[in-house]
């Protein structure tokens, strides 16, 4: 059986195994892919990733892609994977230009590639709601939610060291299960604010289960909602979990509502291998 070609690749400390599928070696939609997909993903017993990009042809972009999270379950968006699949297809050839677009399950998504640095603009967020009074993990949180291509929760603590503390698994878990997100769930992102251009991000991962080093479309539903709030302008440098700093461009355009959504920051190839599929 032929090996499987792919790239282990990086986002911000969002790491992603990114296959070339344009052959069509994989049925995407199929159980057996995402099962491949869960096997692949583990730590310490294979290459292990948050999550797994398919690459495939589309007639009116330079590429398709079909993102699936480490426990199978496929995402409509993702922010730092959006990057890295900008920056492969460009690496690869998939894409002659670094000015480039490709077709996500949330809309076609443009992105500019200059070195290890990638530059997206991300579909327009929708269903921002503040304030929201919960009850998770045995206590009352005040939360923020914003759908940035995938659903976000986000809850501001007083300062770093709260945030440090946290116990982000336990409080983001019981969120992404709460009735108030359901069927859906959502990811849950907890946020301090540094200063008017600055915050510090931990977030936990619908999909992957468990606290990444860092999220996409959790900074910017955190960069959006902290906007709302009045504690930030644009763009907003978002500090992640795994120390890489992501910014966010946006433009307001009334309560809840924004256009030209960029996110910034690097994607960069860890290493290139082949897989068999026998040894998953
Ligand atoms: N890490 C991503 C988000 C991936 C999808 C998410 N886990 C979900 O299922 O909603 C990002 O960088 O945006």
């Amino acid at each position: 059986m032929e090996p499987i070609a792919f790239h282990k690749m990086t986002g911000s400390g969002n790491d992603f195994i990114v296959i070339d599928n344009r052959s069509g070696s994989f049925t995407t939609d199929d159980e057996d892919c995402r099962d491949f997909v869960r096997k692949v993903c583990r730590r310490k017993l294979s290459a292990g990733a948050d999550g797994v990009i398919f690459i495939e042809d589309d007639p009116e972009c330079d590429f398709r892609w079909r993102f699936y999270n480490a426990d199978g379950s496929e995402a409509e968006m993702c922010g730092n994977g959006a990057r890295c699949a900008a920056r492969f297809a460009f690496l690869t050839g998939v894409a002659e230009s670094p000015e480039l677009r490709f077709r996500t399950l949330a809309g076609i998504i443009q992105a500019r590639v200059e070195g290890t640095r990638v530059k997206v603009q991300m579909t327009d967020p929708l269903d921002y709601r503040s304030g929201l009074e919960l009850q998770a993990a045995g206590r009352t949180i005040s939360v923020d939610f914003i759908n940035t291509g995938v659903p976000h929760a986000v809850c501001f603590v007083a300062g770093t060291d709260e945030l440090e503390r946290m116990d982000v698994v336990e409080l983001g878990r019981a969120l992404r299960r709460h009735q108030q997100f359901q069927p859906a769930g959502t990811n849950a992102n907890f946020v301090a604010v540094l200063g008017r251009d600055r915050i510090r991000i931990r977030t936990y991962e619908r999909g992957v289960e468990d606290e990444t080093l860092a999220c996409g479309t959790g900074s910017i539903a955190a960069a959006l909602t902290a906007h709302e709030r009045t504690l930030v302008g644009s763009p907003v440098h978002v500090l992640t979990q795994g120390g890489e700093t992501l910014t966010i461009h946006f433009d307001r355009i009334g309560p809840g509502q924004y256009r030209n959504v960029f996110i910034e920051g690097e994607a960069r190839v860890v290493y290139e291998g082949r897989l068999w599929r026998e040894t998953l």
